[in-house]
């Protein structure tokens, strides 16, 4: 799609671990028996990739795997535990504070993240003013140019967010995002709460803003059709590790870890004619728990391919095919099955 292939974004090895989520009853619990410290959960382990500028790179994983929190340390709403995060030369952090604005989000529920006691216009002015990206008196212009720009009517714009709809409101969260000018947008689940019907028309307007902003793009989504429509390259994650890192046709067209396959079997497949190529299959098991992963390659206890080998040693993200990677000690057996059609 684009052409492109610089790195802009470079993300570093980058983990986050949290501290355990306990409840007040469990901490006096914990406090009263002297247990040793709790346990951490590593939600993210040990990421490394790169995007060009212009770029989509769509994140894809069963709920639980951290898509979200590596959004949000890309972000830098989450400082990383270790490792850093480069866009365009410069490191977005620093002593663990955000230095930029130049990374925007928008995230699954735009009800949650609009104040409803702020006017849509203040809404999306306030951060570029507080930023100093436009002065006070330039506000109103600057907001009636964005809210156009994500297809409202800008003399909306001193309405209330309870008086529009869901996907409305979703427009005036991406509204309110590009008013900042990011060099880069990360999209969570942007379209997970809206009406089918109305996912469609959102994802259009992403495609339609992203082309005429040239907009570098981190694509957040447990739905696979949405990321094969949006993505130029995919990042596949399981229990905090990428697994599986190419181009969105390779990826989906010939997965080389079997995590993507399972997770590829899992939906269906539909052809342009609206047949539907292959049964659903769901993957075996249950996701373990990340406060107690499995040794080796997490996928193990799942996978059709695993060997003693599997469990004893973590397989490295290593070339599969030129520009596809894959962490897993069998993924020439997984390459060597047909490649797959349809949606
Ligand atoms: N603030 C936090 N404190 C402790 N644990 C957290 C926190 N945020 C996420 N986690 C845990 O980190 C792991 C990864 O969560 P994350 O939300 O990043 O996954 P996800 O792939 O985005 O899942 P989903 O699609 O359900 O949002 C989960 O086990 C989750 O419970």
């Amino acid at each position: 799609m684009n052409q492109h292939r610089e790195t802009y974004l470079k993300i570093e090895n980058v983990s986050k671990i949290f501290g355990p989520r306990l409840s007040m009853g469990d901490r006096i619990l914990r406090a009263a028996i002297r247990r040793g410290p709790p346990p951490s959960l590593t939600a993210v382990s040990g990421v490394s990739l790169t995007l060009a500028k212009g770029q989509t790179l769509g994140l894809v994983g069963e709920s639980g795997c951290g898509k979200s929190t590596l959004g949000r340390v890309i972000a830098g709403i989450y400082p990383p535990t270790t490792g850093k995060v480069m866009l365009d030369g410069l490191a977005l952090m620093e002593e663990g504070r955000k230095v930029t604005t130049a990374v925007q989000t928008v995230f699954q529920d735009p009800f949650a993240s609009l104040d409803p006691r702020m006017k849509v216009g203040e809404a999306v002015a306030e951060g570029p003013v507080a930023h100093g990206i436009v002065p006070r008196s330039g506000a109103r212009a600057h907001v009636a140019k964005w809210l156009s720009h994500a297809g409202l009517d800008p003399t909306l714009a001193d309405r209330y967010p309870h008086q529009f709809s869901g996907g409305q409101r979703q427009r005036i969260a991406i509204a309110r995002a590009l008013a900042m000018q990011p060099k880069l947008l990360i999209c969570d689940e942007p379209v997970a709460s809206l009406d089918v019907s109305i996912q469609a028309q959102v994802i259009n307007l992403f495609l339609e803003l992203r082309r005429d902003l040239d907009l570098t793009c981190v694509f957040i989504s447990h739905d696979l059709s949405v990321v094969r429509h949006v993505s130029d390259r995919v990042a596949v994650m399981y229990l905090g590790r990428i697994v599986e890192l190419g181009e969105t046709h390779q990826v989906f067209g010939r997965p080389s870890h079997p995590y993507t396959a399972a997770l590829l079997d899992s939906v269906p497949r539909i052809a342009a004619e609206g047949e539907v190529l292959m049964e659903v299959k769901p993957i075996s098991g249950e996701i373990p728990s990340p406060l107690n992963p499995p040794p080796g390659c997490h996928f193990a206890p799942r996978c059709p391919l695993a060997t003693a080998r599997c469990t004893a040693e973590i397989p490295s993200l290593r070339e599969t095919a030129p520009g596809q990677r894959a962490a897993c000690h069998h993924a020439e057996s997984q390459l060597a099955e047909p490649e797959r059609a349809g949606a």
